[in-house]
């Protein structure tokens, strides 16, 4: 079959306009479809400046915008999620035909996803949920994409997919079969949750440098540094956080960045609010889906509350105030600054680290629960490039041995049981040690931080205080415990306990009144 020469855009905002040029740019005649024609009309004109204009055009109805290209059609979605993807589904379905393909490439929840393709099922239209990651830049140039779905729209789909995502450094696309049902769209959410754990350790590094009195354009300075070698090489976030950190707001003068401008991130206020706008979704579903699915994901959970903590800007000015002054983070006076950087360095990334392990962790466990047949050697190559948790020491020395192992499987991703990042966390141990102890001791903000030495000492501990949780559980709830002894090495899965101790019975209401006493009334 041939393929595709023309495909349909709904939804033509950041993202869905940047990848409507992005189809135009690889000789593809691009349907726009989107409420508003001014934003379709911003996408033409761009697309006109670019020399594609013959490529792309707007439609105001699906009638007309499904009669502008020829069956099978290919209609891209980049939505909203939830209740918009729902409704323009059923606004197209009169004017689809069988075989038919929808690529929804928004972020919708994987339940979502799966609902509409068994909506898809009789009426003959295959449904992909593929998750696009890189933000507008990369949905522009060429982002990193995952699709789950049909396999046979897949297969057909995927000549098209591989000459318009992101090239890694041997050439090969950012983007493969992750897996069926809604594999495609989990695996995205779950790479949200650890580009968030990523970014809350890389902003709390942010934050111990600045009371390290450092500037903003030095710590860019050795964001870059961060970037170019060692164990955070090719971090895109802290790739990033070394530009921005130089950026400065244009002024009027020929001299566009002149070094009198102030610094763009100087006037960033102190609040992420994007997870209780009500719209709200990665952030929060794969959260959600950590905790479901009992996996522990303390870094992912703990930046998670704190995004959500600092959206709250107004209460916290507040309760600065009914706090006399709140507990600011004070100046870190250290002896050898340069070691404390370095510590600094290998802390950020043990929490990256962790955030990947226990994303992964995630991953597995719904891939188990809902027999997705993941790839993992496709989820290894979407992250290589083009995506917000792109991290080229993490992929190449850590997840390619793992991911990309003839016999892997949901069973066999665990992380935290490889060598190599047992090797890297016990090197970087003792560094998260020391920075989260001088953030304590200076009263700085690193939730995640801390949260994540929490994680790699329980984890890895066989002498945690929760003997004392189960003893409690077991007192006033007879939940049981197993004695020392009755090891769970061989088991894989958690296993309840055998043993219950009477540690106080159980007594009438009068005797627990006292004998002879009267009963409340
Ligand atoms: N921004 C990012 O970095 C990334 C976003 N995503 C995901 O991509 C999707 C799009 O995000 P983004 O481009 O940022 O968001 P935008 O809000 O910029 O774009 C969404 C577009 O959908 C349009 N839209 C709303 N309702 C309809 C409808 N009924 N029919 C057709 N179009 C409609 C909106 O139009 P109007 O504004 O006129 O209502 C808007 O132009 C989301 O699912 C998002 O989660 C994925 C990866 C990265
Ligand atoms: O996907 C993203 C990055 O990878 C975008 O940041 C996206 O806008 C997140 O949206 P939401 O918080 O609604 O899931």
């Amino acid at each position: 079959m041939a393929g595709f020469t023309t495909i349909a855009m709904i939804g033509c905002g950041s993202m869905g306009g940047g990848m409507a040029l992005l189809f135009a740019e690889n000789a593809i005649s691009v349907s726009l479809f989107d409420p508003s024609e001014s934003t379709m009309d911003a996408v033409i004109a761009k697309a006109e400046k670019a020399g594609y204009h013959k490529r792309v055009h707007k439609f105001t109805d699906y009638k007309s915008l499904c009669n502008s290209f020829s069956t099978p059609r290919l209609l891209v979605f980049s939505l909203p999620h939830g209740t918009v993807g729902d409704n323009v589904l059923e606004g197209l379905m009169p004017h689809l035909s069988r075989n038919d393909i929808i690529l929804d490439c928004g972020n919708e929840h994987y339940a979502n996803t799966e609902r509409r393709q068994k909506r898809c099922e009789e009426p003959g239209v295959r449904y992909i949920g593929c998750g696009v990651s890189g933000g507008y830049q990369a949905a522009r140039a060429g982002p990193s994409m995952s699709p789950g779905g049909d396999e046979s729209a897949l297969k057909q789909i995927l000549p098209l997919l591989q000459k318009v995502a992101a090239k890694d450094k041997d050439g090969k696309s950012c983007v493969g079969i992750i897996g069926n049902g809604g594999a495609g769209h989990y695996v995205k959410m779950v790479h949200n949750g650890i580009e968030h754990g990523m970014m809350s350790a890389i902003c709390e590094a942010w934050g111990i440098m600045r009371q390290l009195g450092m500037g903003y354009e030095e710590i860019g300075e050795e964001f870059a540094k961060w970037n170019a070698s060692g164990e955070l090489k090719g971090t895109f976030l802290v790739s990033i956080g070394a530009d921005l950190s130089h950026k400065r707001k244009p002024g009027k003068e020929s001299s566009p960045e002149s070094s009198n401008h102030p610094l763009v991130i100087s006037e960033v206020l102190d609040k992420v609010v994007q997870d209780i706008t009500g719209e709200e979704g990665t952030g929060i579903w794969s959260n959600t889906e950590a905790i479901n699915l009992h996996a522990p994901a303390f870094t992912l959970n703990v930046a998670h509350a704190f995004r959500l903590a600092s959206a709250y800007r107004g209460d916290r000015e507040q309760a600065n105030k009914t706090f006399d002054g709140g507990f600011p983070p004070q100046k870190i006076q250290v002896r050898d600054r340069a070691a404390f950087v370095e510590d600094l360095r290998q802390a950020t990334y043990a929490a990256c680290l962790a955030s990947y392990i226990q994303g992964m962790n995630v991953v597995a466990a719904a891939d188990e629960e809902h027999g997705w047949d993941i790839d993992y050697a496709q989820v290894w190559q979407i992250w290589r490039a083009g995506c917000i948790i792109q991290a080229d020491y993490i992929s190449d020395e850590i997840l390619a041995p793992v991911l990309k192992a003839p016999s892997v499987n949901a069973s066999s991703i665990h992380l935290q049981h490889d060598a190599r990042t047992a090797r890297d966390i016990r090197n970087a141990y003792p560094s998260l040690r020391r920075v989260v102890a001088k953030a304590v001791e200076t009263d700085q903000v690193a939730p995640a931080l801390s949260v994540t030495l929490e994680y790699f000492k329980v984890i890895a501990g066989t002498d945690l205080p929760t003997v004392f949780y189960e003893a409690e559980l077991d007192y006033f709830g007879s939940h049981m415990y197993d004695k020392k002894g009755d090891s769970d090495a061989q088991v894989k899965k958690p296993v309840e306990g055998k043993h219950h101790f009477e540690w106080k019975p159980a007594v009438s209401q009068a005797e627990a009144c006292g004998k002879g006493k009267k009963l409340p009334s």
